[in-house]
């Protein structure tokens, strides 16, 4: 592969040790050829602020690696406000088990997720250009997720407000945070806990980096 990622492909390869992964090198490949990706199409499609290689290895790449630990390993997982398909098109590349469901109400960030998605083989990943309030449970493949992650999407009280439908009985929703959010966590919706806040450290990033687990209250944590 060529491209203006490849002269920090050695940073990516450091931070995925770093974050105790094991990739294989294919799949450490198709990591950068979707950071390629973003850096071609950034300036049509408007899909991010970052337009700096070594930026999108870190804030992009790392920081969405970085929850991989945390999540289901198997079953679907739903990402809402995604963007140009952070964290889920990273997710589904890592992790072909998991059944990805990518919901981004711009149809040009759609586009290019599902152009993404071609190009880079994704058979484990959808794109709903929807908002997601508007979308049911039993419109995802496989029917109510088992996760429900997003990040700098909205509060946490909006986030399960408009995306609590979508969860599965015992499932859990993950807000991808910078500052540790007591704030909004002491303002959820009744009938839902933060069942963990857990501090993550991302290689290269200086900053800040917190993911809130939400559960239903009835789900008995707490
Ligand atoms: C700040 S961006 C974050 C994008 C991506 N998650 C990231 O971290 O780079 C928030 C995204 O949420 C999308 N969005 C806002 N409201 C939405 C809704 N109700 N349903 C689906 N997507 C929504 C916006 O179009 C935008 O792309």
């Amino acid at each position: 592969m060529s491209g203006r990622l490849q002269a920090h492909a050695a940073q990516l390869a450091e931070g995925i040790a770093e974050l105790g992964l094991v990739l294989a090198d294919e799949t450490v490949e198709r990591l950068l050829a979707f950071g390629e990706l973003l850096l071609k199409w950034n300036k049509v499609y408007n899909l991010t602020a970052i337009r700096n290689p070594q930026e999108v290895i870190t804030h992009h790449l790392l920081d969405s690696l970085a929850v991989l630990p945390q999540l289901p390993t198997a079953g679907c997982l739903a990402d809402i406000g995604s963007g140009g398909g952070l964290p889920g098109v990273v997710l589904a590349i890592v992790n072909p088990g998991l059944i990805v469901s990518s919901i981004e109400t711009v149809g040009k960030k759609a586009s290019f997720q599902q152009q993404a998605k071609i190009e880079l083989g994704l058979g484990n990943f959808s794109v709903f250009n929807k908002r997601v309030e508007q979308l049911r449970a039993e419109d995802l493949p496989g029917g109510a997720a088992d996760g429900v992650i997003s990040r700098a999407f909205s509060s946490l009280a909006d986030f399960v407000s408009l995306s609590g439908h979508l969860v599965a009985g015992g499932g859990a929703l993950y807000a991808m945070k910078g500052v540790h959010p007591a704030g909004e966590i002491a303002a959820l919706p009744a009938g839902w806990l933060a069942s963990e806040v857990r501090a993550l450290t991302v290689p290269g990033l200086d900053a800040e980096r917190h993911l809130v687990v939400i559960r239903r209250a009835v789900d008995g944590v707490g």
